[in-house]
């Protein structure tokens, strides 16, 4: 990687491995790779590649075993969390609203910030808004909602801090394809005119190669590819994840 390259990195991942907590197992292994801000990055790989793992490393869930990360050229261990989390928003696969209605959960953050009332409202409303979330749901709690509006409300939660970076694990898992292209377009505008830097892990290949600016292929704990995306044969990487995911069934069943 060249100077410059390495300067204007907003995540930078140099030797990176981790390993299982209770064990020797090796999750990821040797992984390099830069992000430059307001990137849109399609992390792909079979089940069990380390997709998960690699994005609760960048907000510090998990630490790595070698290797160091960098935020905008800063060493993560050198930052607070607290502050490395109001940069740095993770959504989940099962996140939760802790017991609040919709309103309160998304202007929860809002509240940890020191926002007034009235601008907690206006922040939140505009984003139910911008994320197709109606406002009958606004007084709901989390049983009263499906999983798939748990998602909705996820995401609006971590967008309305305006976070640096967005992670997201398998964001439309559990949307309809109408609204996974809603949501891709937006995150993309964002990526684009907000530079906020997206890092989203997704099977639906078919989608994501129409919005993602960069490609992360890991297989097995290793990086495999770290293309521009324009460069990506898509058809090719989705035979090649398909084979795997198969290979492994496969070995599984024997
Ligand atoms: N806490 C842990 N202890 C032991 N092994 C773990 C732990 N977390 C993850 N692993 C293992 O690390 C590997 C990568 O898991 P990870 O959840 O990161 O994969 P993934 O690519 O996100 O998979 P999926 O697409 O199914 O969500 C798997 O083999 C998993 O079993």
């Amino acid at each position: 990687m060249n100077k410059s390259a390495e300067k204007s990195a907003e995540v930078r991942f140099e030797r990176v491995s981790l390993r299982a907590p209770a064990g020797i197992a090796t999750v990821l292994a040797d992984l390099s790779f830069a992000i430059a801000p307001g990137g849109f990055v399609a992390l792909v790989g079979p089940s069990g590649a380390g997709k998960t793992s690699l994005l609760r490393l960048i907000n510090r869930l998990a630490e790595p075993s070698a290797g160091r990360i960098y935020l905008e050229g800063k060493d993560l261990k050198q930052l607070p969390v607290v502050e490395l989390r109001r940069r740095v928003a993770l959504v989940n696969q099962e996140s939760k609203l802790l017991n609040m209605t919709v309103q309160h959960s998304l202007g929860y953050p809002l509240r940890l910030r020191g926002l007034s009332a009235s601008q907690i409202e206006t922040t939140v409303l505009d984003w139910a808004d911008r994320l197709k979330i109606p406002a009958d749901w606004l007084a709901r709690t989390e049983v009263e909602l499906s999983v798939g509006q748990q998602q909705r409300v996820a995401i609006a939660r971590s967008l309305l801090t305006q976070p640096q970076v967005l992670l997201l694990d398998e964001p439309t898992s559990a949307q309809d394809l109408g609204y996974s292209e809603f949501l891709l377009s937006l995150l993309a505008t964002q990526a684009q005119n907000q530079r906020l830097t997206v890092i989203m892990a997704n099977h639906q290949l078919d989608l994501v190669e129409r919005y993602a600016t960069q490609l992360l292929h890991l297989h097995q704990g290793r990086l495999v590819n770290n293309s521009p995306a324009h460069q990506v044969n898509w058809s090719a990487l989705r035979e090649q994840i398909i084979d795997a995911e198969q290979r492994e069934q496969a070995d599984w069943d024997d």
